[in-house]
């Protein structure tokens, strides 16, 4: 009896897991045909670009090519190029940024379409829009009507949207041209750029290097050229770590300054810790011009009403305004490497000397607010993201990074006891971000309201408005760094968790004193190991620098990173 019993069991165990593995054979063969047609796809679009760019001479494209932002835009205004002419030449130069970087995902076919019809209105004499034919790229999460929003997961091929994010909706009103759809890492919630369906995306800087993510397919078009303007995501640093890695810049406003509306992020269902759209460039001015756009209409809550109509602000952007900045170099989370606390001491010179006034300030509790921070950007543990990686193929990395929450929390919080108990403090802290119940993640909620207030209150008692901060713990790291160094994010992510506006912009390059000085850096547990071992042999690569400010102060934010940038950039 008990031997039938046991012969029972095992069949049943064996049947479960050869159906099971059976099962999967034929999910991953599933997803391995859409990448296969995904391929073929897009390599057709390639050659559809290819042949579209030539519809303008080599004359023509090589005027385009020399203009920066605001000449295109004036020269658009003029009618020395049609829109036509200037989004043909802009395929040509995505596709040749995309050589280096793997940067595109898809040509957005519709934009000759686009263009034509505003040569069309404008032949007519119709009133030009200010961003006419100005062509845009746009991350691949963000929603374009007919265009599927994958976020890096093969299962999500071939499932449009039927929306434009509202922020594309409105640009297109004003006269841009979305024109190529660019690279995200799988599910969004890392730094890095790749995944199984596209690849990965190179720095344009240094091959080997991320552009970083998640809006690293944005920051590598543009830093190579190919995209003039983009639109980004971010919900932990993912427009300004791209930014600060590519030598680019960008802007996160808080999150209720444009909608996200429609906007397929990496958690969906997530109170607190929103994402954000917001605008890359080559230059801090030209964030700045797309913001003081997008703000001078109530479009956004138009559109949305749950964003308040707050207009642009040129009180705070005025040239010449002069802020009480708080800087600070070191968070007591993770010491940057030397580069990156660098050009915070560079920039606070240059704001010193355009009349600003700088002040010491250290933000409380770092080390806490980054546990509460990945507590509540996961939510549920990590189920959410196991469950998607599960049913798709990630590269093998991205499973080795959702590693340590495949272990059950309490298991987490031992191995976490024991870390401490070896000198490991760091470790031991994020070993206890995952709610074990809807009690814990409650208390973390509350306790990030409770945070909120206290920071402003710290800013108020020092009197600044504004801060100054590393945009980053290291430079642009091999492919993989950001995977295992998810803690790496403290600058960014807890600007997010404020909800406050914060954007990035070149300040400096890492230089051979920076790469001496990393003999210095501290090893004392694995974490640091990995940031100064990833930040080696980085002579040459760009670095930038964070500005922040409270909710509904962009232009402040926007006005100092312009004093930097102008100050500063090479
Ligand atoms: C892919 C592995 C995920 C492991 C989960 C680790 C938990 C927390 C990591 C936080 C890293 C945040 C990076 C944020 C990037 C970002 O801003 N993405 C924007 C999405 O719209």
């Amino acid at each position: 009896m008990s031997l039938l019993f046991v012969a029972t069991i095992i069949v049943g165990a064996l049947s479960y897991y050869f159906i099971r593995r059976e099962r999967r054979k034929t999910r991953v063969a599933e997803l391995e045909e859409k990448i296969r047609v995904r391929t073929k796809e897009r390599e057709a679009d390639f050659k559809w670009a290819e042949e579209e760019s030539k519809k303008i001479s080599e004359e023509q494209r090589k005027k385009i090519g020399e203009l920066d932002f605001e000449q295109l835009r004036a020269a658009l205004q003029r009618g020395d190029f049609t829109c036509s002419e200037v989004v043909s030449a802009f395929y040509s130069f995505a596709l040749k940024a995309n050589e280096n970087t793997n940067a595109v995902v898809l040509f957005i076919r519709e934009s000759r379409k686009w263009a034509a019809e505003w040569d069309e209105r404008a032949k007519k004499g119709e009133k030009k829009p200010p961003l006419l034919g100005v062509p845009i790229s746009i991350k691949e999460c963000t929603s374009m009507k007919g265009f599927d929003q994958t976020r890096g997961y093969a299962a999500s091929i071939h499932k449009p949207s039927e929306h434009d994010a509202p922020l594309v909706a409105q640009l297109k009103e004003l006269g841009a041209i979305p024109f190529v759809q660019t690279n995200v890492p799988m599910s969004l919630l890392s730094y890095t750029c790749g995944n199984s369906i596209y690849g990965w995306t190179e720095n344009p800087a240094k091959k080997g290097r991320t552009p970083g993510g998640s809006s690293g397919g944005e920051s590598a078009i543009i830093a190579a050229g190919g995209s003039l303007l983009g639109v980004g995501g971010d919900v932990g640093g993912s427009i300004r770590i791209p930014a600060h890695y590519t030598g680019i810049a960008g802007i996160k406003p808080s999150h209720r300054r444009f909608s996200s509306k429609y906007c397929t992020g990496s958690v969906p269902g997530r109170p607190l810790i929103n994402s954000s759209e917001g605008p890359m460039a080559p230059s801090i001015d030209t964030c700045a011009e797309i913001c003081k756009l997008s703000w001078s209409s109530t479009w956004q809550s138009d559109h949305d009403p749950y964003i308040p109509p707050v207009l642009w602000r040129q009180e705070l952007y005025e040239e010449g305004k002069k802020y009480r900045i708080g800087y600070y170099t070191d968070d007591g989370w993770f010491t940057p490497t030397p580069g990156c606390a660098r050009v915070v001491e560079e920039a606070k010179k240059a704001l010193e000397a355009k009349g600003h006034t700088l002040i010491p300030f250290h933000p409380p509790d770092v080390p806490e607010i980054n546990r509460l921070f990945v507590c509540s950007v996961c939510v549920d543990g990590g189920a959410y993201l196991m469950g998607l990686m599960e049913n798709d193929i990630p590269p093998p990395v991205f499973l080795k990074a959702l590693m340590p929450l495949r272990v059950p929390i309490l298991i987490q919080r031992l191995a976490g006891f024991v870390a401490g108990l070896l000198g490991y403090g760091r470790i031991q802290k994020l070993s206890k971000a995952m709610a074990r119940s809807t009690s814990e993640l409650r208390s973390s909620y509350a306790a990030i309201e409770e945070y909120r207030h206290r920071f402003i209150h710290e800013m108020q008692k020092a009197g600044v408005d504004i801060l100054l901060c590393p945009a980053n713990i290291m430079p642009a790291p091999p492919h993989e760094g950001p995977l295992h160094l998810s803690c790496g994010v403290s600058y960014t992510a807890i600007f997010n968790l404020l909800d406050f506006g914060a954007g990035v912009c070149r300040a400096g390059t890492w230089s051979t004193e920076d790469e001496r000085k990393l003999a210095d850096y501290p090893t004392t547990d694995i974490w640091y190991k990995m940031a100064k071992d990833f930040s080696k042999d980085s002579v040459g690569l760009p670095l930038g620098v964070q500005v922040a400010a409270p909710p509904y102060m962009e232009e402040g934010v926007l006005r100092v990173l312009s004093d930097i940038e102008h100050a500063l950039k090479k």
